[in-house]
């Protein structure tokens, strides 16, 4: 229902006066400002506007922080800024308020469009600095995007020119530069980079550098991180001019250390655990902290996935949660839902967390895997004791990675102090994780992935002092995780592979010759040969051998693996262990070659050409030998052990069978799992629809005001329709009402209220059609 409050020409013209008096009184008190005599303490004490204050103080933001009473005065008189503060500190804001401000002063409006963007490293952080905004927006009439996902390009071209303040990643920002003609940066006031050290270190530097490049020099910038490194410094050199800096340094050249990078309202804390106890120690760790919210570290998806798949079957008394880079947007998104409502929790993560984003009331931050530098440590515990809250860290180190990687923290002030683990709370769940693992053929599956992830993330680290992979004990860690040994791994240009090399160029009979038994029989390749029945039977019985199905299960998510053009699992157990071999070597002469060739040699080395079958215990019987008569008599009447060996017989039969249907109805419900899987799959993107494009990323533009986005996000189990009769109605003043100077007229529009993205997007599409 849209009302018209008439405002006649005259009456719009003092409005408009007012304004410009407004903001022109603005303007010389910022000019006024002296940041070196001034030190605000609150957002009032700031030459600010009323509308982004109202915004401010209804979000319960009244006390600046350090960062932000530095940074703002300095970011609203027009400065190129470069800030680094600690995690936690509200650096957010620090760059919204200026942002918002700019745009005010301005009188911008949506026919003016882009006038600010915003990149920020993680579809997460993007998120959460567009709910922020829309938050202390409130009051303010500009339109505001959301740009992380793949989307029809035709739809945005719609939208996104009227967009003011556009939020997005490094990479979907640059699509949109490249190929929206409505994308129009002409007009670009100002450009933000959050987490540039973040955008660095993913590999955006030269997407940065192109975005960079399409924007006007006359534009402000301002660059925030939470460390500073020499990258950070080029980037700003760059990005930046006539810069100012504020917050704290680190490692720059020229550069104030002002002390830790560490907030002081964090107690953090290390402890020197051998590989293959970590799991042990951190599920008693979990377990005597079940009243906590905490998040736990790992260095990669794969041991994200395993660690929650069998923590959670072990159940250790509290909620357990896992969030990666490898889930869909939609999961992810959901999992930050609910771990940010929760209370007691453990959330194990990958660094796709560890920067950014504002857990609320984080009590412990655990690192079972050492990180790959301080940097990410610096933004890892900074997840908890925010905004001068308290908040425990503790990492573990292997007796490998303390020294050095202790060394390291200490240069950057960071001196964690050392616990020792109680004897008696110490609990070894390894028994349990083999028992696991060997009833499910998945998890062991998912233990191999871990392993192979951790011992490659370690033999990719940088910081070889830190990172020692020759000192990897490999088999007590695949033991730790329930394996029953090491998946063989080989990694690109290690001398296994030169090995190889050094194999495959020797004369092939050669080759051949060296794989001969003592009797000069040729090993063969089993993998060549059919498989008979009793080869399977083999494998099924032989636990540390994959099984049919096991080996089906690797084999439809290999596919997926992106590991596997860099190492490969072989299992010990197919592998023909060589120092078992007899100790033949290559004849290294000429000479030595044609003699060891000759056909003489060859069957001298055979021997007698009779055929013979080996029993159990590896001895050799002729084929057809006939046990003694006397000895068959002793043994009872020939009737009663004819059906005796008959009923022997259909017994084992009977299991191989039982075995065999319990094969084929697990490869049917696997199969079942697949399409079930694939219709979901399916069904998610036609759902989804045009919203997401590629790989289910959303997109949403909205008018600042219109609504909380974690909601808007929120994608319950509930069906669309149901989705749709829980909609409340709300009314969203989309006019200069709420500004104190109105240049437009007042016009109210009804609305309901956005449940999810969808909703806001056609929420946005009512707005700007109106
Ligand atoms: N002036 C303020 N008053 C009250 N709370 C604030 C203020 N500024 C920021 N906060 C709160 O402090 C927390 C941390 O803020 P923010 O996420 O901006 O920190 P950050 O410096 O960006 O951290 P990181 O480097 O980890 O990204 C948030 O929950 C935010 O709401």
């Amino acid at each position: 229902m849209a009302k018209k409050n008439k405002v006649n020409t005259s009456q719009r013209k003092t409005l408009r006066q007012k304004e410009d008096e407004y903001i022109e009184n603005l303007k010389t008190k910022i000019d006024e400002y002296n940041p070196k005599i001034t030190k605000a303490k609150f957002f009032k004490d700031l030459p600010i506007s009323d509308p982004t204050l109202k915004g401010l103080r209804e979000s319960s933001f009244i006390k600046l922080t350090e960062i932000q009473a530095d940074s703002i005065p300095v970011s609203l008189q027009g400065h190129d800024v470069l800030a680094a503060a600690k995690t936690g500190s509200g650096k957010t804001l620090a760059f919204l308020v200026p942002v918002i401000e700019k745009l005010y002063r301005e009188k911008w409006t949506e026919f003016d469009g882009l006038g600010a963007l915003i990149i920020s490293p993680t579809r997460e952080l993007a998120m959460q600095i567009y709910e922020v905004l829309t938050k202390i927006g409130s009051r303010t009439s500009f339109s505001a995007g959301l740009v992380i996902g793949g989307k029809d390009v035709k739809f945005e071209l719609e939208r996104i020119s009227r967009i003011n303040i556009l939020i997005g990643t490094p990479g979907r920002i640059l699509q949109h530069l490249d190929q929206a003609v409505g994308l129009n940066t002409s007009n670009l006031q100002m450009l933000v980079l959050d987490e540039a050290d973040r955008c660095l270190d993913m590999g955006f530097k030269k997407t940065l550098d192109a975005i960079v490049d399409t924007l006007s020099p006359s534009r402000q910038t301002l660059l925030f991180s939470a460390t500073q490194s020499q990258s950070v410094a080029d980037l700003a050199r760059l990005s930046l001019t006539d810069y100012k800096t504020v917050g704290t340094y680190d490692v720059m050249d020229g550069s104030v250390n002002k002390g830790p990078s560490t907030p002081e309202t964090l107690q953090q804390s290390y402890i020197e655990v051998p590989l293959a106890d970590k799991l042990d120690i951190l599920f008693s760790f979990i377990k005597s902290h079940l009243k906590c919210k905490m998040i736990v570290f790992l260095s990669s998806s794969k041991q994200v996935h395993f660690v929650y798949e069998t923590f959670r079957k072990m159940q250790p008394g509290i909620s357990l949660m896992h969030l990666h880079g490898r889930q869909k947007q939609r999961a992810r998104t959901e999992t930050l839902d609910k771990f940010n409502r929760a209370q007691q929790v453990c959330l194990f993560a990958t660094d796709v967390v560890a920067r950014g984003i504002d857990f609320p009331a984080v009590d412990w931050v655990v690192q079972v895997d050492c990180p790959e530098d301080v940097d990410t440590y610096i933004h890892r515990v900074g997840r908890c004791a925010r905004y001068g809250k308290k908040g425990k860290s503790l990492i573990m180190l292997t007796p490998q990675e303390q020294e050095t990687f202790l060394k390291r923290l200490q240069i950057r002030k960071i001196e964690p102090s050392k616990l020792n683990i109680k004897q008696s709370k110490k609990k070894s769940i390894k028994p349990q994780l083999q028992s696991l693992l060997f009833k499910d053929p998945e998890l062991k599956y998912l233990g191999q992935k871990a392993f192979i992830s951790y011992v490659r993330s370690i033999y990719v680290q940088k910081d070889k002092e830190v990172f020692k992979f020759d000192e990897l004990s490999t088999e007590e860690f695949a033991y730790s995780l329930g394996l029953p040994g090491a998946p063989k791994i080989k990694m690109k240009g290690m001398k296994t592979i030169d090995q190889a090399k050094e194999r495959k160029n020797a004369p092939r009979q050669l080759a051949f010759l060296s794989r001969t038994n003592e009797d000069g029989e040729i090993i063969e390749d089993k993998s060549k040969q059919p498989r008979t029945k009793y080869d399977k039977m083999f494998e099924r019985k032989n636990q540390t051998i994959l099984s049919e199905h096991y080996l089906n299960i690797t084999k439809a998510q290999a596919q997926e693996d992106e590991d596997d053009d860099f190492i490969s699992v072989r299992r010990t157990n197919h592998e023909i262990n060589e120092s078992e071999l007899p100790a033949l070597t290559l004849p290294s002469s000429r000479r030595a070659q044609k003699k060891a060739l000759s056909k003489k040699a060859s069957l001298s080395s055979k021997g007698n050409a009779s055929k013979v079958v080996f029993d159990d215990e590896g001895e050799a019987h002729p084929v057809y030998e006939l046990e003694g008569e006397e000895e068959f008599h002793k043994k009872g009447d020939a009737e009663v052990q004819k059906t005796e060996f008959l009923s022997k017989e259909s017994a084992v039969m009977a299991d191989i069978d039982g075995i065999d249907k319990q094969v084929a109805k697990e490869k049917k419900q696997e199969k079942k799992r697949k399409r079930l899987e694939a219709i979901r799959r399916e069904m998610e993107t036609a759902m989804e629809g045009d919203l997401s494009g590629d790989d289910g990323e959303g997109q949403s533009v909205a008018y600042l005001g219109t609504g909380n986005l974690s909601d808007d996000m929120h994608d319950d189990d509930m069906s669309e329709s149901e989705g749709h009769l829980k909609k409340k109605a709300r009314t969203v003043d989309y006019s200069h009402g709420n500004k104190p100077f109105s240049s437009v007229d007042d016009e109210i529009i009804e609305v309901e209220e956005p449940q999810t993205l969808e909703d806001l997007e056609s929420l946005t599409a009512k707005l700007i059609q109106g």
